[in-house]
């Protein structure tokens, strides 16, 4: 676990000194745009077309945010258009790395030994976290963007041109709504487990978990009555709640110490996170091997002994009953 700095790796844990023990999430920095056209998107700069074979995607199968974007490139037919690497979910002091005896494809394009070093590829003198997921320009020999939220986005619609795949996960009449529930669904749960198990303060950790629980309450009275976020059709914002929903019972509970309830306990979160899951492909996105092995193994700070549970036994195939 570390950091960049002007293009050096420092090997440091979150800071939390400054904040009274609460976890902060730094921006992502890197934020260009993929389009059909190559013009330049909301943020960034423009010269990224929508090719096949042009882009590569970094991934970690363990984190939440890289998971959005792998279940994009599945559900948007990407995956023979952007091709994938995957890190070990060990997380240790070089931070992400391509050792392939703990689990990495290694890196398909360069053979690098860390992700680091694919970010001082793009800018020898970055400084800055060193995060998945990575959007990669093959051509250009640049990062396009490291933020999942803006990768989905891309996803949904550049390369409809090539894939000819319609769906639409942030239809037009919908997207006031999806924004709202993302607006609400990351800082209290995306991130709000995150910043329960990061906290260094009995009181930053508290008012965290307070409002986790608070927002799932609310999410599973949602659901009582609405199959999916918005209504009838899945979208942007439930697949932004699943990647983190599917790590809750297996991490979240015991490592982050959000101990409430599980989401199997939840009358309507459980059937609704198991529907997602037997949507087609899904599952083939899911590695809770590498989910478990990840949160436990690298947050040394947190489970200095490394040792990893055997449990729970989760059972994401049982018939979910809803609909
Ligand atoms: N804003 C980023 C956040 C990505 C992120 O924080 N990824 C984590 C893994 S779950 C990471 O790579 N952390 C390494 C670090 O912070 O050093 C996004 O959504 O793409």
């Amino acid at each position: 676990m570390g950091r960049l700095v002007d293009g050096v790796w420092q090997d440091v844990w979150y800071e939390t000194e400054d904040t009274k023990g609460k976890f902060e999430r730094e921006e992502a920095q890197l934020r260009h745009w993929i389009t059909a056209d190559g013009a330049h998107g909301p943020s960034g700069e423009g010269g990224f077309q929508a090719e096949s074979g042009r882009y590569h995607l970094y991934v970690s199968l363990a984190c939440p945010w890289a998971h959005r974007t792998l279940i994009y490139r599945k559900l948007k037919g990407l995956e023979e258009y952007i091709g994938v690497s995957v890190v070990s979910p060990e997380m240790l002091d070089q931070g992400w790395s391509f050792d392939t005896a703990s689990g990495s494809s290694g890196d398909h394009l360069y053979g690098l030994d860390y992700l680091h070093q694919l970010y001082t590829r793009n800018n020898p003198s970055y400084s800055g976290r060193v995060t998945v997921p990575v959007l990669w320009d093959k051509k250009l020999g640049r990062i396009v963007s490291n933020e999942s939220s803006e990768i989905i986005r891309m996803f949904n619609t550049a390369f409809d041109g090539l894939t000819g795949n319609p769906l639409d996960l942030y239809p037009a009449p919908l997207r006031q709504e999806i924004d709202q529930l993302n607006d609400f669904i990351y800082p209290t749960i995306n991130n709000g487990v995150y910043r329960a198990g990061f906290a260094t303060s009995q009181q930053a950790y508290s008012e965290a978990y307070a409002i986790l629980f608070d927002a799932l309450d609310q999410l599973d009275n949602r659901l009582a009555d609405r199959r999916y976020l918005t209504g009838d059709a899945l979208t942007e914002a439930d697949w932004r709640l699943f990647t983190t929903l599917v790590r809750f019972d297996a991490v979240y509970v015991g490592h982050f110490k959000c101990n409430k309830r599980r989401i199997a306990d939840y009358p309507n979160l459980s059937g609704y996170l198991r529907e997602l899951y037997q949507q087609p492909g899904i599952a083939d996105t899911v590695d809770l091997a590498h989910i478990k092995r990840h949160y436990y193994f690298s947050h040394t700070m947190i489970n200095p002994t490394q040792v990893v549970p055997e449990g729970p036994e989760l059972d994401l195939d049982r018939p979910h009953g809803r609909g």
